[in-house]
C-alpha cells in the first residue's frame, strides 16, 4: 500500500482574518498611525508566514535533508505493507536469471516473519560476537559467514583467531537460530516479489551491524552515505535488514531512508521489523546518523546467480579470508 501523502494545510484562518480587517478599516490621512498599521501587517503577515511553515514541516515531515514520508512507523506493527516501484535498468547489465532476476521491482516491510523474541536472541549474537571487538569509529559489523569482525581501524578473522575454540564463543544453536531467520526472510521475499524461494541464493556480504555515535575513523565507518545496494555490492539483487533494536528506544537518529526527488520515504527500525527490496538504483538509499545509543541491525543479501551465492555460517567453515563491507 503506497503511502498517502497529505495535503498541505490551509492558510490560519484568524491570520487572514486579521489581515483582511486590517485592510479595510485602513483610512488615509494620518501618516503616523498608516505607518504603524503597515508595522503591523507585516508583522501579522510574518507570523502567518512562520505558523504556516511550521504547520506544513509538521505535517509532511520536512527535515534538513527534503520532505519526508513514513513508510513504517516505530509505533506501528505492520503484517506487511508493499510499494511497487519501476526497476532500473541496473539488473540488464547483469546475466539475467528468469524467475528471478527483478523484473516487478519494489520494497516492503512486515514485522510478522520474525518475532522480537527471535530479533532478541539474534542480537545476542551479535552482542557476543562485537564484544570481542568493535570498530573505533563507531560502526562495527561481524560476518558470520567469513568470519570478519570490525577490530580497532581493522578487520580480524574471527575464526582464525579462534580456531576450535570458536565453540566457546558461538553455539550450535546460534547457527540453527540464523539459519532459521534467514529462511523465514528468504520465503517472505521470494512471496513478495512472486518468485521461487528456492530460486534465491544467500550471497556475501551478509553480517551484522552495531552503530553508536561516535566519530568516524575510517572510510568503513561511513555508512550514512547514499548508496544503491547492485552498485556497492555487486552479487546483491534483493537486500534485506532485520532490524534488532528500536528506534527511539534504544537509539535515536538511525532511520533507514529511501531517497526520492518529491519526498524521501523512511523506515524506522524496530526489533524484529524486516525490510527488502530489489537491490538495483530504483532504490538508492542510507542511513541518517545515530544520535545516540545503539542500532543493532542485520543485512541478508540475495543473488540470482548461483556461482555467487554463499552456503550458511557453521562452527566450523573453511578458513576464509575477512569480507569488507563499504
Ligand atoms: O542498516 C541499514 O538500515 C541499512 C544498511 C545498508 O544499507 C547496507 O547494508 O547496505
Ligand atoms: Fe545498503
Amino acid at each position: 500500500m503506497a503511502p498517502q501523502r497529505r495535503g498541505a494545510p490551509k492558510a490560519s484562518d484568524g491570520c487572514g482574518a486579521t489581515e483582511r480587517g486590517r485592510r479595510n478599516s485602513s483610512k488615509g490621512g494620518r501618516a503616523p498611525r498608516d505607518v504603524r498599521k503597515k508595522w503591523l501587517r507585516v508583522v501579522v503577515l510574518g507570523a502567518c508566514t512562520a505558523l504556516g511553515g511550521l504547520l506544513l514541516r509538521g505535517h509532511l515531515g520536512v527535515d534538513e535533508d527534503g520532505v519526508t514520508e513514513v513508510l513504517a512507523s516505530r509505533s506501528e506493527v505492520l503484517p506487511g505493507r508493499f510499494v511497487e516501484v519501476p526497476c532500473s535498468e541496473d539488473y540488464d547489465s547483469h546475466r539475467r536469471f528468469e524467475g528471478c532476476t527483478p523484473r516487478k521491482c519494489g520494497r516492503g516491510v512486515s514485522d510478522a516473519v520474525i518475532s522480537r523474541d527471535e530479533a532478541h536472541r539474534i542480537r545476542s549474537i551479535a552482542e557476543k560476537g562485537l564484544s570481542l571487538g568493535g570498530s573505533d569509529g563507531g560502526a562495527s559489523i561481524l560476518d558470520l559467514h567469513s568470519g570478519a569482525l570490525s577490530v580497532g581501524e581493522h578487520f580480524v578473522n574471527l575464526y582464525r583467531y579462534f580456531g576450535d575454540k570458536i565453540q566457546n564463543v558461538f553455539s550450535e544453536e546460534d547457527f540453527r537460530l540464523y539459519r532459521s531467520v534467514r529462511q523465514k526472510v528468504q520465503l517472505a521475499i521470494a512471496q513478495a516479489f512472486g518468485i521461487s524461494a528456492s530460486s534465491l541464493h544467500l550471497t556475501k556480504p551478509t553480517f551484522f551491524s552495531r552503530i553508536n555515535n561516535t566519530a568516524a575513523r575510517t572510510a568503513h565507518d561511513e555508512y550514512w552515505h547514499a548508496h544503491v545496494d547492485k552498485v556497492t555490492y555487486g552479487s546483491f539483487d534483493y537486500t534485506s535488514l532485520l532490524y534488532l533494536s528500536d528506534y527511539l528506544d534504544d537509539f535515536g537518529g538511525g532511520r533507514f531512508v529511501f531517497v526520492e526527488e518529491g519526498a524521501n520515504r523512511t523506515v524506522e527500525p524496530r526489533a524484529g521489523r524486516v525490510s527488502f527490496f530489489t537491490s538495483g538504483s530504483e532504490n538508492l538509499h542510507r542511513v541518517e546518523k545515530v544520535r545516540w545509543g545503539t542500532r543493532y541491525a542485520v543485512t541478508i543479501a540475495f543473488t540470482c546467480d548461483p556461482d555467487r551465492s554463499i552456503g550458511d555460517p557453521s562452527l566450523a567453515p573453511p578458513g576464509a579470508s575477512p569480507t569488507q563491507p563499504h
